[in-house]
Order: C-alpha cells, then structure tokens, then sequence
C-alpha cells in the first residue's frame, strides 16, 4: 500500500472515530458492569462467572466477520472482562471510584 501524507492523515482520523466511540462504549460497559456488582454483592454471589463469561466469548465472538481475528478478539475481549471483574471488586471492597 502506497500512502501519502493526506491519506495517512484520513487513516488516522477514521480510527480516532473509532476510538471516540470505544471510549464511549467503554464506559457504558463499565457502568453496566458496577451494577451487576451490587447485584452481586447484595446477592453474596463471586464476582468470577466463569460459565458466563464463556458464554460471553463463544456468543460474541461468533459475529466477528472475520474469523481469522478470532484469537485477537479474544484477547482483548478477555482483558476487557478483566478489567470488568477489577471495577467489581474495587466497588466492592468500597475502595474510591471516579
Ligand atoms: O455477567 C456478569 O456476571 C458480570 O459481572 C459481567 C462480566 C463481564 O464483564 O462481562 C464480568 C465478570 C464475570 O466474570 C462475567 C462477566
């Protein structure tokens, strides 16, 4: 691929949009994720689903349209949940969250 320096420049500002919304739905994701905590806790359920979360990768992973990122998908599907499970018991252990 042969690029100039506009073309580069249109690259770039495509996947800052696409980054404006990963950090939106980032967001939301956690949020929804601080209520399924309190759910949790009230309900004294772990924070660790390990069943859920398979489901989770098997079912999401399917709409990918390109199975031969499945495995990267995965990875950072994984480091997300990962993050998720942190907030959880940070909310939990009553430890500040802005
Ligand atoms: O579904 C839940 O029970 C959640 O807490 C959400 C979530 C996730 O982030 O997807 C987080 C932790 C669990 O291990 C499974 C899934």
């Amino acid at each position: 691929m042969d690029l100039n320096e506009s073309e580069l420049n249109d690259l770039r500002n495509n996947i800052r949009e696409i980054d404006k919304d990963l950090v939106s739905l980032f967001e939301k994701r956690l949020t929804l994720s601080k209520a399924v905590a309190a759910y949790k806790l009230k309900a004294e359920k772990p924070i660790f689903d390990e069943a859920r979360e398979e489901k989770n990768i098997r079912e999401v992973s399917e709409l990918l349209q390109h199975v031969s990122e499945k495995q990267n998908f995965i990875r950072w599907y994984t480091l997300l949940m990962d993050i998720s499970k942190d907030i959880q018991k940070k909310l939990i252990l009553g430890e500040k969250d802005d």
